[in-house]
């Protein structure tokens, strides 16, 4: 139950941006949409400095902001510069000394504002937020970090603990959508912290709202619970392999691999095939190998003779077999777009080899440039075919994810008139 309002819990909005104007603009659309308190985000402090603050302040007079400094040292000093700016809240580490801490807190009374102390990667986060709670915060935010939720971590259970052993309002961020704030609130929130399932949304005030009917009717929200390979499943469903691209670095794309007909998205887990110029043995006895939902990826190698065609494509639809991606030739185009399952490759050509049977299923293979091993995820769709290796899945999967939602933004800041170098003040970044 919460310790401030059980019937409104406070919705802040973490704007991780880095420019001010935009800034502004996305609070705006998300107090629209019902969001109640506004966080100058860490990185958005880092680009603009305190400016930044003073500019939330003019532009929302009435509103509770935050600073969210992640303050590790020189308390007094920092908590002084937030509350000068005009800062009401002021984000410290909970893993910060015990003497920043209450230096925080001492210059929080004297300037007249309160301390929220962030138990992001706090060695042991519940004795730490008794421990902070004893040094004076008026907060505790129960905080998985972006990276760490790339790599599945979340801050719920923690949370769940920490409710008990405080008596002061606890807050929760890490990666919250409606789902998950009305879980928190149900488990004792005092107040979600959303950034980017709010700010790099495409309609910044529809997820603020939603956020502010979940949270407000917690209980009337449904939690499906799914395996971490649907999650994995599901969310490359929904980015391109553009975006993987990106969250990979640019790395995992394969070279010199197309799709053979348009309009087809393919995801899966590989199953591995190295053949040889003019066999296609080992290619189609693959079918009999692969499970629903894998994706058949050949080492061949030649561009003048396939490997595989309409017989063994239309073989994987009775194995629910997701798509094929082959580095060499494919034949029988007419047929497999008729049958409708994705397949990539390095060309076509009408020529088919023999039977002969040599090769190996499911080895480490390089397929496209790329090394491919049994159970990776790859992705296909019109801009090609990226292989995710199967460690990094879920990671890759949910950056791509942030990817995706900063695109959307953007696309809708163009949309509404501006250049993508306007957007993006390009020239701003460029190196010096
Ligand atoms: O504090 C945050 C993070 O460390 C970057 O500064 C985020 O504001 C916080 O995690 C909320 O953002 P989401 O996790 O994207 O909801």
């Amino acid at each position: 139950m919460s310790k401030v309002d059980p019937t409104k819990p406070i919705i802040q909005v973490a704007l991780d941006l880095l420019e001010t104007d935009r800034a502004i603009q996305i609070a705006k659309e998300s107090l629209e949409g019902g969001a109640d308190w506004l966080e100058a985000g860490t990185p958005l402090i880092k680009s603009e400095g305190m400016d930044v603050i003073r500019k939330l302040r003019d532009a929302f007079p009435e509103k509770t902001i935050i600073a969210d400094m992640k303050i590790t040292d020189t308390g007094a000093m920092e908590v002084e510069m937030g509350a000068k700016a005009g800062a009401d809240i002021i984000v410290v580490l909970a893993s910060a000394d015990d003497s920043t801490i209450l230096e925080s807190v001492r210059a929080a009374r004297k300037y007249g504002v309160k301390i929220m102390a962030d138990l992001i990667s706090a060695n042991d986060p519940v004795s730490r937020s008794m421990e902070v709670e004893k040094l004076g915060v008026d907060y505790i935010n129960v905080h998985a970090g972006i990276d760490q939720q790339m790599e599945g971590q979340d801050s719920l259970s923690i949370m769940k603990e920490v409710v008990r052993k405080v008596n002061i309002p606890v807050a929760i961020a890490g990666g919250l959508d409606a789902a998950s704030c009305a879980e928190a609130v149900n488990a004792g929130a005092d107040v979600v912290i959303v950034g980017g399932n709010i700010v790099r949304s495409s309609n910044v005030t529809a997820s603020a709202k939603a956020i502010r009917e979940s949270v407000d009717s917690p209980s009337t929200v449904q939690i499906t619970k799914i395996s971490k390979d649907e999650e994995i499943r599901a969310i490359l469903e929904s980015v391109s392999t553009s975006n993987i691209s990106d969250a990979m670095h640019r790395k995992g794309a394969m070279q010199d691999i197309f799709p053979m007909f348009e309009g087809e998205k393919m995801v899966g887990t590989a199953v591995t095939v190295q053949t040889f110029k003019g066999d296609w043995a080992k290619a189609v006895e693959a079918i009999d190998e692969a499970k629903q939902g894998d994706v058949i990826v050949i080492y061949n190698g030649s561009r003048h003779v396939a490997p595989w065609g309409g017989l063994a494509t239309l073989s994987c639809l009775n194995k629910g077999v997701a798509g094929v991606v082959i580095d060499g030739a494919v034949r029988d185009i007419d047929e497999i777009r008729k049958i409708g399952l994705p397949v990539f490759a390095t060309c076509h050509v009408p020529n088919a080899g023999e039977p002969k049977g040599f090769g190996e299923i499911n080895s480490e293979i390089v397929c496209g440039n790329q090394t491919v091993n049994p159970g990776d995820y790859i992705v296909g769709d019109d801009s090609g075919v990226v292989v995710i290796p199967k460690e990094r899945a879920y990671e890759i999967a949910r950056r791509a994810k942030e990817v995706e939602k900063t695109e959307q933004r953007l696309f809708e800041e163009i949309r509404r008139g501006a250049t993508l170098s306007e957007v993006m003040k390009l020239k701003k970044w460029e190196k010096h």
